[in-house]
């Protein structure tokens, strides 16, 4: 069963197609003028659209072209149906962007075949596009925390530092690595390790806002850019994340185990030319949090 959506200007010729489709199991609408069709189709998510060239004030082509230029609109395969069958005419159509063209009068089964194969494109084109989808977030994902990997973060909090740039905002970063991490693999295995990684990324994503980007950049090292937030805002969350971690019991195999996290904290002074020198700088204090004594956050500009 597929969406089909007729535009025509001629009633008795929606109401022909309208019965045929409806009794071979399809839902249907239609519309009596372009103007109409770009009104009511986009509510309707038509599967097909089968579109008259010849009809006053739209035509067909016009109103094809509108459709294509609607982003909701865009992939819906669009079969023209016309008497005026001419090269030129089928040539415009499909050049115009529509999917298929059928000349009037035409045989029921073969225009109801052609919705059928327009629909199997449709379906295998949103397909494709579903598993790019999971492809691109396979590929910008850390498989073990969900949380946006290495690559991603530098490109997503790339665009936020333009933008503290050019607007002048506040833009801070939060470098975060798990202290004596080996030390919890050595003592209770691996898979105590990953539910460390784990906590961290669940305790971190409770403690910031939906605007601001947590990744795991490798190994125990995460980081957070926080736009907006100035250096004293990123403190209080990286805080707020270390006073909650060294809180946790974790659990593995029966085991339990705690363990504490050290944070660099830093702010965009205006000075920096990229986001990488604030990082670099995030990763400088979170080296000195580290030989100060660990489960501490150090901030500076
Ligand atoms: N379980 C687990 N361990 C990991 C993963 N990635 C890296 N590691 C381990 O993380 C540990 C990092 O150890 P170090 O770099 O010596 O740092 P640390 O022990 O945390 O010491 P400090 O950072 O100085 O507090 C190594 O033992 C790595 O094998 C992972 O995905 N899972």
């Amino acid at each position: 069963m597929a969406k089909i959506f007729i535009v025509d200007d001629v009633e008795d010729n929606i109401k022909l197609l309208w019965y045929n489709l409806e009794d071979d199991g399809h839902e249907v609408a239609s519309a009596m003028s372009g103007q109409e069709c770009l009104d009511k189709a986009p509510g309707f998510e038509p599967d097909v659209i089968l579109l008259d060239m010849m009809m006053p004030g739209m035509s067909g082509i016009e109103t094809l072209t509108a459709l294509k230029a609607l982003p909701a609109m865009d992939n819906i395969p669009v079969i023209m149906v016309s008497a005026n069958d001419s090269d030129d005419s089928i040539i415009d159509a499909l050049d115009q962007g529509a999917h298929d063209f059928i000349s009037k009068p035409f045989i029921y089964p073969v225009l109801e075949a052609r919705v059928r194969s327009a629909v199997r494109l449709k379906q295998s084109q949103e397909e494709l596009e579903a598993a790019n989808g999971r492809l691109a977030m396979l590929a910008s994902t850390d498989s073990l925390t969900q949380c946006v990997n290495r690559r991603q973060f530098f490109e997503l909090s790339g665009s936020e530092f333009a933008k503290a740039k050019r607007h002048a905002h506040p833009l801070s970063v939060i470098m975060l690595d798990a202290d004596k991490f080996k030390a919890i693999n050595d003592t209770y295995g691996h898979a105590m390790g990953d539910e460390a990684l784990l906590r961290i990324a669940d305790v971190a994503r409770g403690c910031i806002r939906e605007s601001d980007i947590l990744a795991r950049l490798g190994g125990e090292e995460f980081a957070i850019c926080c736009p907006g937030s100035t250096v004293d805002g990123a403190i209080r969350i990286a805080e707020r994340i270390r006073e909650a971690i060294a809180k946790e019991v974790i659990e593995c195999n029966g085991q339990t185990a705690q363990f504490t996290v050290s944070m660099g904290v830093t702010e965009y002074t205006g000075a920096e030319q990229a986001f990488d020198q604030l990082l670099n700088r995030a990763d400088r204090l979170l080296y000195r949090a580290k030989e100060e004594g660990r489960n501490r956050v150090i901030s500076g500009v």
